[in-house]
């Protein structure tokens, strides 16, 4: 090995060693590691795909939108209470058909029509009336939760969940709990929207497709996320001591500047709309398409942390997880800086004391 090579190690040890992470599980040579009480993964892709939507509100029905849209499902079952709401949307997506590759769709307040689903997404509850926190749904929707999740396994032992009711990362532990599923097979949509409107508003900075952009934001959805200022890069130019043409520096204030902007984003939608939609719609037809296609591609989405980045404590929040259609296939092993897994820690000791509040041991 050369010296070089020897001081990258070795800087990645230290990082690693700081954020408090197991080296023997976290091996440089090993870019993914599975979470710990992880089925073994059997790799097929989907052709026949049943997916439930949970919720027919503004985000269900985003998410079944997209979903049909890119062409993913062959059978869209929907469940809500609302039976009048419930059946109109039904009617009116059946009334697509002439213009979508032909999907069946059914509707029923009773689980009995989610029997055998590939995935059960789940946007049922109360959402943030202007002015409240993800975390102030709390009690209100874990007390649905404590219904649904049973009814979902009931009817689809062997199905994956994916929860988008917020508080996203709290429900998604919640959903593991109640639902006796193995770790993999649990995921909270988590960052993977925040990451988008991180990534699309330094796409307009940078004149470049978002698509180019790569980078992650982490750790809870929302207020407490965890911007990776330290791997962002553009067209794979490191963003972070950037200097662009007019002489402005991407350090570390310049870019919080963006994070803020990123956090304040959903409230300011909810502000002048009501609620956010279309965006968690495409974030969830991207991780469905990842989990039913076995993509194996990578998404920063809620998962059970302990024992990655130094998390020695059960607790969901978003890690950059590789996807496929055993769900979660490993975590990325992402040298981070000291800073970022300072702040990584705060909003997984945030989540835990919240769930340590909720009783939801
Ligand atoms: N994770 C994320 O990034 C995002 C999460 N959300 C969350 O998604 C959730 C849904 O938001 P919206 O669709 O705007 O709300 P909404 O009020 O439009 O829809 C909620 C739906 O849930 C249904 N519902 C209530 N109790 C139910 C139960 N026990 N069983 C089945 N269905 C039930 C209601 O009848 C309603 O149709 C909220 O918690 C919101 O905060 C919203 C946007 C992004
Ligand atoms: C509501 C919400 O969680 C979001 O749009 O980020």
């Amino acid at each position: 090995m050369s010296n070089r090579q020897d001081e990258g190690l070795s800087a990645f040890a230290r990082r690693m060693h700081a954020s408090g992470t197991n080296l023997e599980q976290h091996t440089p040579n090993s870019i993914f590691s599975r979470i710990p009480g992880s089925e073994i993964p059997q790799h097929k892709i989907k052709h026949s795909a049943k997916v439930t939507v949970v919720g027919v509100g503004n985000v269900g029905m985003a998410c079944a939108q997209t979903m049909l849209s890119a062409g993913l499902l062959n059978e869209l079952a929907l469940v809500d209470v609302l039976e009048d709401r419930l059946q109109g949307e039904l009617l009116d997506l059946q009334h697509s058909a002439a213009f979508l590759p032909r999907v069946k769709i059914v509707a029923d307040t009773d689980y009995g029509v989610s029997a055998d689903s590939d995935i059960c997404i789940v946007t049922a509850g109360a959402r943030q009336r202007e002015g409240e926190s993800r975390i102030d749904l709390l009690d209100r929707n874990v007390n649905l939760f404590k219904k649904i999740i049973p009814e979902l396994v009931r009817h689809s032992p062997d199905t994956i969940l994916l929860i988008v009711s917020n508080p996203v990362d709290i429900l998604a532990y919640v959903s593991w709990k109640l639902s006796g599923l193995p770790p993999n097979r649990v995921i909270g949509s988590g960052t993977n929207l925040d990451s988008s409107r991180l990534r699309s508003l330094l796409a307009d900075k940078f004149e470049v497709s978002a698509l180019n952009v790569h980078g992650y934001i982490i750790g809870e959805h929302g207020d407490n996320s965890v911007p990776l200022w330290s791997s962002l890069s553009v067209a794979n130019v490191p963003v972070l001591n950037f200097h662009d043409k007019k002489g402005v520096q991407y350090n570390k204030e310049t870019l919080e500047e963006f994070h803020k902007a990123v956090v304040k984003s959903a409230y300011e939608v909810i502000r002048l709309k009501g609620y956010t939609s279309w965006a968690i719609g495409f974030s969830v037809a991207s991780i469905v398409k990842s989990l039913l296609r076995d993509q194996m591609h990578v998404h920063p989405v809620s998962v059970l942390a302990n024992s990655f980045y130094g998390i020695d404590y059960d607790v969901f929040l978003s890690l950059p997880a590789q996807l496929g259609s055993a769900g979660v296939l490993g975590i990325a092993n992402l040298p981070i800086t000291e800073d970022e897994a300072q702040r990584l820690q705060n909003s997984a000791k945030i989540l835990r004391g919240m769930l340590d509040k909720s009783k939801m041991q």
